[in-house]
């Protein structure tokens, strides 16, 4: 009777924990296509439809849309990162999976701003020299390996969730979040999102569509960032003003930070 208890119970927890994994490792997936769609959606490439179509309504309309759009992204985006936020209203979701349902909800408003975003083509600059082209498509794309180093360089596995889950499988405990000022870090304390900024400013064709969204995210990216200093200064206290008078936020310097820091580890 025991045994049949104990082999139910292990079935059952076999099950819970695949579900748990498997539901992590989905949303991971779902976010790396959404950031790959993204992409696709701003060079204008390999999507069918991408940020500089052609019009398909008038230009206040088509204004209005969007930036209400930018702002659902924002907000959500902001509000749902807080960690006032996360204990308040996420609490009913099982640990383990409060950052990979925050990943999953984050594709659903990433697609819907994709789907229903309104084109604005007229031309604001174009660049039509080979080489100047050649090096603001370099910059794209240094800005994108920026942004993909730096969840690295932070910790990847944590930031999508695929960690947590992990360790929920395995019956261990999550470690709290450390301080960190790997590489970059060093000489800028957001260098994730100055790869995004770069990734959406450096375009050798500029329209008044691409640019309403590098301008909302921008906003929404300073904005952003404010808050999420807010939560650093609470969570790692001195540490962390200290890391913060010594490295710029968004523009990198390339001093010695190392020789500074000492004491700060
Ligand atoms: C989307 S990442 C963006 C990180 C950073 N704002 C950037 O642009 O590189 C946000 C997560 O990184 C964490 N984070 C940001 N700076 C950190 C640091 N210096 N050490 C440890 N965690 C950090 C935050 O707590 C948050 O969970």
């Amino acid at each position: 009777m025991h045994r049949t208890k104990s082999a139910g119970f292990l079935i059952s927890q076999f099950i819970k924990k695949g579900g748990v994994v498997f539901f992590g490792i989905a949303c991971y997936l779902l976010v790396n296509g959404a950031v790959f769609y993204l992409i696709g959606f701003i060079i204008n490439i390999g999507v069918p439809k991408s940020i500089d179509g052609p019009a398909t309504k008038p230009i206040i309309e088509s204004l209005l849309i969007n930036v209400g759009l930018l702002l659902l992204f924002g907000l959500q985006h902001s509000i749902m990162a807080r960690k006032s936020w996360k204990e308040k209203y996420m609490a009913w979701i099982p640990t383990p999976l409060q950052r990979s349902v925050y990943g999953l909800v984050s594709v659903a408003i990433l697609a819907l701003l994709m789907w229903q975003w309104c084109p604005l083509p007229t031309v604001i600059w174009t660049i039509h020299h080979p080489a100047l082209r050649t090096i603001v498509y370099g910059l794209f794309v240094l800005g994108l390996s920026i942004m993909l180093l730096s969840t690295y360089l932070i910790d990847h596995y944590e930031l999508f969730g695929i960690r947590q889950v992990l360790f929920y499988a395995q019956d261990k405990d999550m470690f709290p979040e450390r301080f960190k000022a790997p590489w970059l870090y060093q000489y800028v304390r957001h260098p994730m999102m100055l790869g995004f900024l770069i990734g959406f400013w450096a375009t050798p064709e500029m329209t008044v569509g691409h640019l309403v969204f590098a301008l909302g995210m921008s906003v929404y990216i300073l904005i952003g960032i404010s808050y999420e200093e807010k939560d650093l200064v609470q969570k790692f206290g001195k540490l962390y003003i200290r890391y913060r008078s010594l490295v710029p936020k968004i523009i990198p310097a390339f001093y010695a930070y190392r020789n500074k820091h000492k004491n700060l580890h």
